[in-house]
């Protein structure tokens, strides 16, 4: 069982146009509405491969109905806090080249009531002793900015690793406190924390241990159409599957943190898995899951201690 929390959820609206141009009128060519919001996203994943997943969020007005709605037509089954404002819904623009522009709004504000009441549904979630607690996502107006150190705290006190995916600020408190057990940015999420370029792959494994020098045990960086490397303390592996033109990325780096922890297997296994469910979510729109039949392990190359001079956007 594994348990998410996603304090600042949306509904994912997908527009698909053969290409954008600023200030014209466009024909749309498909539309989606889907749950979003990393964790949500991650327990989608899941719950598409069989897996036992709870979802923790926050929900208010019509779009968190909404959003409700869709998660029980998935069969993911949800704690909801409910909330005063309405939750977010995230728009974004998929062009026929693979280009994906996403529109994430701030999403509501929430009171301090709402967010005790949030830490108090993933301490029931918790009781459970999940295999893992995915905390994930921006963090609401009015949620503390350690919120996510709070969480990580809860989790520990019972003994169950925290899986972190979030981005700016939120990140660097939570990376900086550390005691997480998984770090999944991409590969720009790093390089704002660490404040540098990482143009290869030694200075995303060298800014990854210096993520695990302040007590988290593993980072595993998403490097979008150039795959994943996966670091720890001794080891590093880089996976990738051949190019594809993606449909929409949206919900890639959930879906690759799904694969990661879907099963507890030996590090590479895990990363190969992880880089075939992000690399089958680029080929769906919108922000579809991939299913059992969507993933190809085979098509997934592995190498262990990968060569450091290799500069990532040539991979
Ligand atoms: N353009 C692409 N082509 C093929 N695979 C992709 C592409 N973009 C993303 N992926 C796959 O999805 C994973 C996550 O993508 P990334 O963009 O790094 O994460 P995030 O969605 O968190 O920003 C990558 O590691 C890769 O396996
Ligand atoms: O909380 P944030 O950072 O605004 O991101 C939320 C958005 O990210 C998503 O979870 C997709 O994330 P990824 O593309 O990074 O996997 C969307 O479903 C959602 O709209």
């Amino acid at each position: 069982m594994i348990v998410t929390i996603t304090p600042n959820p949306s509904v994912d609206r997908t527009l698909e146009i053969s290409a954008l141009t600023r200030g014209e009128v466009l024909r749309v060519l498909a539309s989606h509405s889907q749950a979003g919001g990393k964790g949500v996203n991650v327990s989608r994943a899941l719950r598409s491969h069989g897996s036992a997943t709870t979802a923790v969020l926050p929900t208010g007005g019509a779009d968190g109905d909404q959003l409700l709605a869709l998660l029980r037509e998935h069969d993911v089954n949800a704690v909801t806090v409910p909330v005063a404002a309405t939750t977010r819904s995230n728009l974004t623009v998929a062009e026929a080249d693979g280009t994906t522009t996403k529109l994430n709004l701030a999403g509501p504000s929430l009171s301090e009531a709402e967010v005790d009441a949030l830490l108090a549904a993933t301490d029931a979630a918790l009781a459970c002793q999940p295999s893992w607690l995915v905390a994930s996502g921006s963090l609401p107006v009015g949620a503390p900015g350690d919120f996510y150190v709070r969480i990580a705290a809860r989790a520990s006190a019972l003994g169950v690793p925290v899986a972190l995916d979030t981005s700016g600020a939120p990140l660097e408190v939570a990376a900086l406190a550390g005691s997480f057990a998984l770090l999944k940015p991409n590969h720009e999420e790093l390089a704002e924390l660490l404040g540098r370029e990482l143009p290869t792959i030694g200075d995303v494994i060298g800014g990854a241990r210096e993520v695990l020098s302040w007590g988290n045990e593993t980072v595993l960086v998403t490097l979008g159409g150039h795959g994943a490397l996966l670091v720890d303390r001794q080891h590093s592996w880089w996976a990738g599957s051949p190019r594809v033109t993606p449909r929409s990325t949206v919900g890639a780096g959930d879906c690759t943190l799904a694969g990661y922890l879907y099963a507890d297997s030996e590090a590479p296994e895990r990363l190969r898995r992880a880089v075939a469910w992000g690399t089958a979510a680029v080929a769906l729109p919108g922000t579809t899951v991939p299913g059992p039949d969507d993933i190809d392990e085979s098509a997934v190359e592995v190498v262990a201690e990968p060569d450091p001079a290799l500069v990532i956007k040539e991979l």
